[in-house]
């Protein structure tokens, strides 16, 4: 048997910020779960289960969060599931509550992603001694600014391209009222003239750390059916490689590559460019857009900058990227995941407000992790899928 049909007809979020000192990890989970049930008209009562999703524990020094956690998300007397995989953790969250309802396991689940990592040092976390490497590395910038340079140096991108990006996601933010930063007054030459972090990546250049969280309701074909506008799941995929192989292509990484092939598969895309309206795509530090663009096959490998430069990527472009302001503007690393895909689903229920895609019908969410080694990704639709 294939799978059922299922949508998501809640989402909701946090208002992200460096320190959200006014709730607790219980409080700041709740606050995205009840705008999702508001959103989706329901109450806890309606939902059969909950899946919970956050990046490593060492971000805020809690173990197991989920075991004092489970009251406050409603899973008193039912099941409650714990997902990890690093910084895609959002977004492979979303998927295993999805394939619970595919599966017909379930009929409502409420899932639900956060980071409150004012409560620790995200960076510091990040810096993990590798055996037999030169300790030079600092947060995640530092480990990922090596594969920046070299996207540079092999697609011959001029250098301006990451400030580009950067101006048009934090311009992004400001018609998003939940994103962390609202920078105005941010262009390519204030990007440019920004402090340089980890070469090249500049400070405008970088996620910032945040604190926040995002819950969905997802739900079967009968349930949606009678919900106002659904968004109906298209595709779901997750791959995985090894973190240190040799032979890795950390700028092109096969898992991603090989993800992006089966999703556009399972949608029954075949020109992602011409097809997607809008995509909400995991991008902390600003290259990885043009990085991005190609390993998910919206452009052919070295190309995926002149899209970015051309403007295609903007609202109004051939393919808006992060019209929400994206994980450049809020970075709460366990929701970023989560935030594309549901950022995804507004955008296909005509919900996303200021930085709505004019008549957007299907959305990629993206979201990867670890050492570039997790990828998840979902496309959603306005139409219920025809297979
Ligand atoms: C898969 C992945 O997700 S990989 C990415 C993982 N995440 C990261 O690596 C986080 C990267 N960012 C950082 O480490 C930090 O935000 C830094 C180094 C850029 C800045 O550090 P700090 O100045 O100590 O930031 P801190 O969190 O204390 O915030 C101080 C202020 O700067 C702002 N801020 C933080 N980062 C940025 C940024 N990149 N751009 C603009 N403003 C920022 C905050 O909003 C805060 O403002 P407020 O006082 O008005 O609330």
């Amino acid at each position: 048997m294939g799978k059922q049909p299922a949508a998501i007809i809640g989402v909701g979020q946090t208002h992200h910020r460096a320190k959200r000192e006014d709730v607790s990890m219980a409080g700041l989970c709740r606050e995205a779960i009840d705008r999702a049930l508001l959103d989706a008209n329901m109450t806890l009562d309606d939902i059969d289960a909950i899946v919970v999703g956050k990046a490593p524990d060492l971000f805020e020094g809690v173990m197991m969060p989920e075991l004092f956690l489970a009251e406050a998300l409603g899973a008193a007397g039912k099941p409650l599931l714990r997902v990890h995989t690093a910084g895609s953790v959002g977004g492979s969250t979303a998927i295993v509550a999805s394939s619970l309802v595919q599966a017909g396991v379930h009929k409502r689940v409420l899932t639900v992603a956060y980071e409150k990592q004012s409560e620790s040092n995200a960076m510091w976390a990040l810096s993990v001694p590798l055996p037999f490497n030169m300790p030079v590395h600092a947060g995640a910038g530092g480990y990922f600014a090596p594969h920046v340079r070299s996207y540079i140096r092999r697609s011959q991108a001029p250098t301006h391209v990451g400030a580009i990006v950067a101006a048009k996601d934090r311009h992004n933010a400001l018609r998003n009222p939940y994103a962390h930063l609202h920078n105005e007054g941010t262009t390519v030459e204030s990007v440019l003239a920004s402090q340089m972090l980890w070469d090249p990546i500049r400070y405008d250049e970088t996620c910032p750390s945040s604190d926040g969280a995002c819950a969905l309701v997802i739900v079967d074909e009968d349930t949606a059916t009678s919900s106002p506008n659904p968004a109906w799941i298209h595709g779901t995929v997750m791959r995985s490689e090894a973190t240190t192989a040799a032979e890795r292509d950390q700028v092109n990484p096969q898992a991603g590559r090989d993800a992006a092939a089966a999703l556009w598969k399972q949608a029954g895309i075949t020109s992602p460019i011409d097809e997607i309206d809008a995509a909400e795509i995991y991008v902390p530090f600003s290259w990885f857009e043009p990085m991005w663009l190609e390993n998910l096959g919206f452009a052919a490998e070295g190309e995926g900058w002149k899209l970015t430069e051309a403007g295609e990527t903007a609202m109004g472009g051939r393919i808006p990227v992060n019209c929400s302001g994206g994980v450049l503007s809020s970075n709460p690393i366990g929701a970023s995941g989560m935030l594309r895909f549901g950022e995804a689903a507004l955008q296909v229920r005509g919900a996303a407000g200021e930085h709505q895609v004019d008549g957007a019908r299907k959305a990629l969410g993206h979201a990867y992790g670890g050492g570039s080694q997790f990828f998840a990704m979902w496309v959603v639709g306005a139409d219920k899928p025809t297979s």
